[in-house]
């Protein structure tokens, strides 16, 4: 009979908890929940926000002050498409440069800039040199489609600009992809064997735009008294801003701001780590010069099926790092503290065996 009234009120309670969570969750476009193992819900100690909420000793720059684009980027140029010059639009001032074209049209030219970019990385003035273009807009027989990221961007880490609200080109401007917002809807889902985790209830196709990582932006100092204070799994929802430190003098890992999604957030938190993931995520700025705030895209890396959980690898890195992860992962073989890290549980068949190392 205690038994009985005991469940009784358990049940009563996590059906509480359930409903507290979905009224949190109405208020965010296009995400359900689903739990088919257990009645239980995740935690309500966490709060979904629309956007970066600045922690204290953080600041960002003044959108109003964003230098936009300007002539001859309009927004009726002759495919009314926004942005269409890949050598002088203003917000492409730090994008790629297609160095294949350059070297084909002026071997000189091409030289004279393979020595600016060894000296001075992102920020290399390639003023006047032909850029790329972050996304590849949708056919014109099917304007359906969704923008992808082109190969380069989605292969090589390289920063993504778009355009900004003082940019002369125009809402349609196919600069524009993150900036609107995630369009594809999301499930919260409970996993066999790792938490709630994300799945996406329509197909992808490689390089579609998911959503953003957002939370608390705080100091580096707070993220480390933070990691100290949090248990393992702290680790997991802070996402250091430092994708321009080596890029910039004042700014160092010390310096560099943190996103911590753990108790603020959108759905992205709730995404797993798998060693071999089918999502990427990527820096999107929409100001070429504020290299502190930006935002954390994620991105398909493959065509998605419906229904397949969304991924991404919590030990990805820039390309020119990825020799350090491996000796970091034959070190973490070998280490006595890997008891103390968590273990990975993603299944693919080339798991590292820990989410972190
Ligand atoms: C950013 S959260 C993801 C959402 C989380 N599963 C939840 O239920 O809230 C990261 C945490 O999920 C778990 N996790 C994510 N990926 C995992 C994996 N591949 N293997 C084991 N646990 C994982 C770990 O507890 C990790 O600290």
């Amino acid at each position: 009979m205690l038994q009985d009234a005991t469940q009784a009120s358990t049940g009563k309670a996590e059906q509480e908890i359930r409903l507290a969570f979905e009224k949190k969750l109405s208020h965010v476009q296009k995400v359900r929940l689903e739990n088919k193992f257990d009645e239980t819900t995740p935690s309500l100690d966490f709060t979904f926000i629309d956007k970066f909420v600045l922690g204290d000793g953080v600041y960002r720059s003044d959108p109003d002050a964003h230098e936009g684009c300007e002539l001859p980027c309009k927004s009726n140029m002759g495919q009314n498409i926004g942005c269409e010059y890949p050598s002088s639009c203003k917000c492409l001032e730090f994008a790629a440069v297609i160095e294949e074209e350059l070297e084909r049209k002026d071997s000189q030219l091409f030289q004279k800039y393979l020595q600016e970019k060894a000296k001075s990385g992102y920020f290399a003035d390639t003023k006047g040199l032909p850029k790329r273009f972050p996304y590849q807009r949708p056919p014109k027989d099917n304007p359906l489609v969704p923008a992808k990221l082109q190969k380069f961007y989605l292969e090589s880490r390289y920063p993504i600009y778009e355009c900004n609200l003082n940019c002369d080109c125009g809402p349609v401007c196919k600069s524009r992809v993150v900036q609107k917002g995630r369009k594809v809807p999301l499930t919260i889902f409970k996993t066999a064997n790792r938490g709630w985790g994300v799945k996406c209830d329509e197909d992808l196709i490689k390089g579609e735009f998911i959503d953003t990582y957002i939370g608390e932006v705080i100091t580096n100092h707070e993220a480390e008294r933070r990691e100290t204070t949090g248990g393992k799994d702290k680790a997991s929802y802070l996402y250091s801003l430092d994708k321009f430190v080596d890029d910039v003098a004042d700014l160092t890992h010390d310096t560099c701001f943190v996103v911590d999604g753990q108790f603020m957030g959108g759905v992205t938190r709730f995404i797993n780590h798998s060693c071999e993931p089918n999502c990427r995520q990527y820096t999107v700025s929409y100001n070429k010069h504020d290299l502190r705030v930006y935002d954390l895209a994620f991105f398909a890396c493959e065509d998605v099926e419906a229904g397949t959980e969304l991924t991404f690898d919590y030990m990805d890195k820039d390309e020119e790092e990825e020799d350090d992860v491996k000796r970091k992962r034959e070190i973490a073989a070998n280490d006595p503290d890997n008891k103390n890290k968590r273990l990975c549980d993603c299944g693919a068949a080339k798991c590292r065996g820990y989410l972190w190392v």
